[in-house]
């Protein structure tokens, strides 16, 4: 079958244009036919570690120069026989790398397409050529946009024949070809640990562990999870046990949660754990993972209290906090950190939370399909009889909030447990009985509120609160009057500087007005909850400063429609972004500085572009909207106009139609719509409210509005509008920036651990593998731009030690350097990789991407030949032994029968003599001499027999020794005859 593939647009940068002179130089130098290489960055210098930091005592630069020198002599071994060409085959770069493509909602089809997506393949002729020639496995886009394994049967012009593993052989663009791993290096650990760190090796790798059950893998010091959406049995005791006596180096959220309390331990440095991904990734579940093992090393004396009312709180912000989505059965609706304190001697000694942005249009609105924040359905299913005579409480169905979605429940959890469960977290984590009643009845009060309904007056433009039974039992839970409840309801006051402002409200302000009351309750309700908890859970005196902070926060959003959540979600992303870029690149400059190996720096794709367009004054997107707010007739379309007219020139904005504008983020693009976006940042609840609640007799209303009622009572200016600047009339954004602030200044005193969560499917199925789903997540959370970073530095390091075990036997030679320094260098120059492909550090060797494989290549090949020779000979010993066998047998058998014929013989003889005696009673000497000879000679005969199987035993011994030692001189002789038809190879390669 002969499918064609569009070609792909080629655009050079003078990067590269430099890049191929350079390869140009080194092609004059070098044979033709070589094994790839990808050099991405300008040759560096190699250096040799200087002598002032601690070198192997026995190890000497110039002895291990002048002894390989000598063995290149021995050997005529001239330099690049075996050398590394700084060619490029299949490396991908895009023509603007800071721009990737939208993680969501594209077929693979406008992946392929986009401008910005032009593929820049440059100087592979000759690789390809290696690839063919060596028949190497190479990845194959076709045109659905997926990847296939291949080999390359031939090219013409821009076009290869590339044959799939499906059998049939496809026509595709070259620059549609990417070069795939060898094999031992399949469903390996680490991805940085791959030859070559393409997309579809990166997602071939980890599809092969997932499959495998082998959900965690590393992208350097990133830990990927990827959700199996099953129970995986890798957690529990004895799991913790071996992650905590390091018995083994299998990635794992253990692993990470053990680094950081050792480090946390040995250090006295905070540490952060940062869980990334999106909604359904199985954020919380790692986090929770994480705890759990925290919680486990830390528990002990109070310890154990503690960490058992740290796992408890799961419970409860997931009952107030999570809900059931289209994404997740489970979504957390809110971000959250949790720091875990340890006393000195490493026991937990208390924790705090810090939650984020808790989704409060949830409470009221629901998309179908999907339900409002569980404990809603909880209290309903599970609250005893009485608690639901006291609260009037009605099944979930009666309340409009929930059953506006067709959704009530959710496949194989029952509410009514998860409530019980609610109670016992909520007396562990020391919420009174009282306090229970209280936010029962507030949960009660908010669903009844949304079944308030309004009848209009006026001609239908104004309405007022229907008086039923749902405005007079929310007025009973809350505390107040029908009457006072109704009246905030149906006319809300402004307050203006002298007078108030009465008027009527419409049906939608009404709504509006009644969802406001609701959500305020709702929220305010969460805060002080997670304030109980974090008095609960308060470290008191034995504060030693030590902390493991646990970041679960929302991933980067993308709908069809993107309102100012979104806008703040993906901004505080940005943030985190940051903050893993800065952290990564210090890290890998900090590594290679200990190991003494030169450091150029690589370029990264900074997002601080993206950054100012959120943050900077006057003309940033926070601030113009905050600026909005001090307009009396401000509107969103308004705003639109002005972030038009005002941050065009930030590469990052993009002005669509109407109150559209979209924004190029680290992940993607995403398109905002300013609706509703100065009414979410005013976020005020109209003073109306405020009075209501701080006059209703249930304490924490009035607990809720005291922050509230302190501004009403300010002398208030001329204005009815929010100061921008002043900070106690803060809007949503300026509080959201504040949080973001003080979180990122945490984070950036403590040492960061990295954990990104993949969503493997969107079905939420186990065992499914969405490729293009796992892709654009990796993008997303950043592992490919890791990756990326690993391919322009020295992906693969490995100490002296492994190196020259790995490859040291390549060596022939004799004389060889004993230390693992030497060693290394001796193989790297034996097999003249080129100088710009490797460092050498104190400690480890830093190699370019595709230099292992090539080496690998090698070991493959001499292994080969060995376990030939090893085959034939151990073949030809075995019969050889087997025919040594058969002939003792044989031997053994004829003297055992030969003895056993002599033993009838003679005691027949014995017997007849005996008879003959017997019956003549003759006194015949000659005879009794003749008996007794017989008789003697029967006793001998056995040890004769000895001595013959003893004999032939020694010589059977003899004739193996032989013929060891002609096998041994055989297989010396095979070896040097690889050697010589390997040269020749050479020789001819060379020619
Ligand atoms: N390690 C795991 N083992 C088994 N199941 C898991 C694991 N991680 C996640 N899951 C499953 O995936 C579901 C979603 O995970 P989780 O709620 O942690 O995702 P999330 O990234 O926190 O999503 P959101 O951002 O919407 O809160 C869980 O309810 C659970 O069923």
């Amino acid at each position: 079958m002969m499918v064609s593939a569009s070609p792909s647009m080629i655009a050079r940068s003078s990067l590269e244009e430099m890049l191929d002179s350079l390869r140009r130089r080194d092609e004059g130098e070098k044979p033709k036919e070589l094994p790839p290489a990808l050099p991405a960055r300008p040759p560096s210098r190699a250096r040799l570690p200087s002598a002032r930091r601690s070198l192997p005592n026995s190890f000497r630069v110039e002895d291990a120069e002048r002894s390989l020198e000598c063995l290149h002599g021995m050997n005529k071994i001239k330099d690049g026989d075996l050398g590394f060409k700084t060619g490029n085959f299949g490396v991908k770069k895009t023509e603007n790398d800071q721009n990737v493509e939208s993680p969501y909602g594209r077929s693979p089809e406008d992946c392929r397409m986009k401008p910005k997506e032009k593929i820049v393949m440059s100087d592979c002729d000759d690789n390809i050529g290696y690839f063919i020639k060596k028949k190497l496995h190479v990845w194959c886009r076709l045109p659905s946009g997926l990847w296939e394994l291949g080999t390359i049967q031939s090219t013409s012009g821009d076009a290869a024949l590339v044959s799939v593993s499906s059998g049939n052989v496809i026509k595709v663009c070259r620059v549609d070809l990417l070069p795939a791993n060898p094999d031992v290096l399949e469903g390996v650990d680490d991805l940085i640990q791959l030859s070559y760190l393409n997309e579809p090796s990166v997602l071939y790798n980890l599809q092969c562990r997932y499959s495998q059950d082998m959900i965690y893998s590393k992208a350097g010091p990133v830990l990927i999870a990827i959700n199996p959406f099953k129970d995986v049995q890798i957690y529990g005791e004895d799991f913790v046990t071996t992650y905590r006596q390091k018995l083994t180096d299998k990635p794992h959220v253990y692993a990470v949660a053990d680094a950081a309390y050792d480090e946390m331990m040995a250090g006295d440095v905070n540490q952060s754990i940062i869980i990334s991904g999106e909604s359904g990734a199985g954020k919380t579940e790692t986090a929770k993972v994480a705890m759990q093992y925290l919680a486990d090393l830390g528990s002990g004396s109070c310890g154990t209290e503690h960490a058992n009312a740290i796992l408890q709180t799961n419970c409860i912000l997931e009952a107030f906090g999570n809900a059931k989505t289209c994404r997740n059965h489970n979504a957390s609706r809110f971000g959250k950190l949790f720091d875990i304190h340890f006393s000195t001697a490493g026991r937990i000694c208390g924790a705090s939370i810090q939650t984020f942005f808790l989704d409060k249009s949830r409470v009221t609105q629901l998309e179908n399909g999907e339900r409002s924040y569980h404990v809603f359905y909880q209290l309903c299913a599970g609250a005893p009889s009485t608690l639901k005579e006291r609260l009037n409480l009605k099944r979930a169905s009666e309340y409009r909030y929930l059953n506006q979605s067709d959704c009530l429940e959710i496949d194989g959890v029952d509410d009514a447990r998860k409530f019980h469960m609610l109670m016992e977290a909520l007396d562990v984590v020391r919420v009174c009985k009282e306090d229970q009643e209280h936010v029962f009845s507030l949960l009660a009060a908010v669903l009844w509120l949304g079944n308030i309904s309004f009848q209009s007056i006026d001609n239908e433009n104004h309405v007022e609160v229907l008086a039923d039974e749902a405005v007079t039992i929310a007025a009973m839970l809350m505390g107040c009057s029908s009457q006072e409840l109704m009246l905030s309801l149906s006319t809300p006051e402004i307050h203006g500087s002298k007078d108030s402002i009465v008027k009527r409200l419409t049906l939608r302000q009404a709504i509006d007005a009644r969802d406001a009351l609701a959500k305020f309750i709702y929220v305010s309700l969460f805060d002080w909850l997670v304030e109980q908890i974090n008095k609960s859970l308060a470290v008191g005196k034995c504060r030693t400063g030590r902390s493991i902070s646990i970041l679960d926060i929302h991933g980067f959003e993308s709908f069809q429609k993107n309102s100012f959540e979104q806008m703040c979600i993906n901004y505080a992303n940005e943030r985190l972004q940051q903050h893993f870029n800065r952290h990564l690149f210090k890290l890998e400059q900090e590594e290679c500085e200990l190991d003494g190996v030169d450091w150029t720096k690589v370029d990264f794709q900074d997002n601080q572009e993206c950054l100012n367009l959120f943050e900077k004054k006057p003309f940033g997107l926070l601030s113009l909207l905050d600026e909005e707010l001090n307009f009396p007739k401000a509107n969103d379309l308004a705003l639109a106009n002005k972030y038009k007219q005002h941050l065009n020139a930030n590469s990052c904005f993009k002005a669509e139609k109407a109150s559209s504008f979209s924004i190029s983020h680290h992940a993607g693009e995403v398109l905002y719509d300013t609706s509703g976006f100065l009414e979410k940042n005013r976020d005020k609840l109209p003073s109306i409210f405020v009075q209501l609640l701080s006059s209703c007799s249930c304490r924490l209303l009035q607990l809720f509005t005291s922050k509230e009622l302190k501004q009403f009572q300010k002398p208030e200016n001329d204005s009815c509008q929010i100061d921008a600047l002043d900070p106690s009339k803060s809007s949503a954004c300026i509080e959201f920036k504040g949080q973001l602030f003080k979180l990122m200044h945490q984070l950036e005193s403590s040492k960061p651990h990295f954990i990104s969560c993949i969503k493997p499917n969107s079905k939420q199925l186990p065992g499914m593998y969405e490729v293009n789903l796992v892709l654009q997540q990796l993008r997303c959370c950043g592992v490919l731009e890791v990756v990326r970073i690993s391919r322009s530095g020295y992906p693969t390091r490995m100490t002296h030690q492994e190196f020259a075990g790995r490859y040291g036997f390549l060596l022939l030679e004799d004389d060889l350097p004993q230390d693992p320094l030497s060693l290394s260098i001796a193989i790297l120059k034996r097999f003249s990789v080129l100088p710009e492909m490797y460092q050498i550090g104190y400690t480890k060797v830093f190699l370019r991407t595709g230099q292992i494989a090539s080496l690998e290549d090698k070991r493959k090949k001499v292994l080969r030949g060995i376990i030939g020779v090893q085959k034939y000979f151990r073949g030809h010993w075995a019969r050889c032994h087997f025919d040594q066998l058969k002939e003792g047998v044989a031997k053994i058998q004829s003297n055992g029968l030969g003895e056993n014929t002599g033993r009838k013989a003679g005691a027949r003889e014995t017997v007849d003599e005996r008879q003959n005696l017997k019956k003549s009673h003759l006194d015949n000497g000659k005879a009794k001499r003749k008996a007794g000879r017989k008789m003697s000679e029967v006793k001998v005969l056995p040890i004769k027999i000895c001595h013959q199987i003893w004999q032939s035993f020694k010589g059977g011994c003899f004739r193996l020794k032989q013929l060891w030692c002609g096998k041994r001189r055989k297989m010396l002789n095979y070896r040097s005859n690889c050697n010589n038809l390997k040269q020749d190879g050479q020789n001819m390669n060379q020619r």
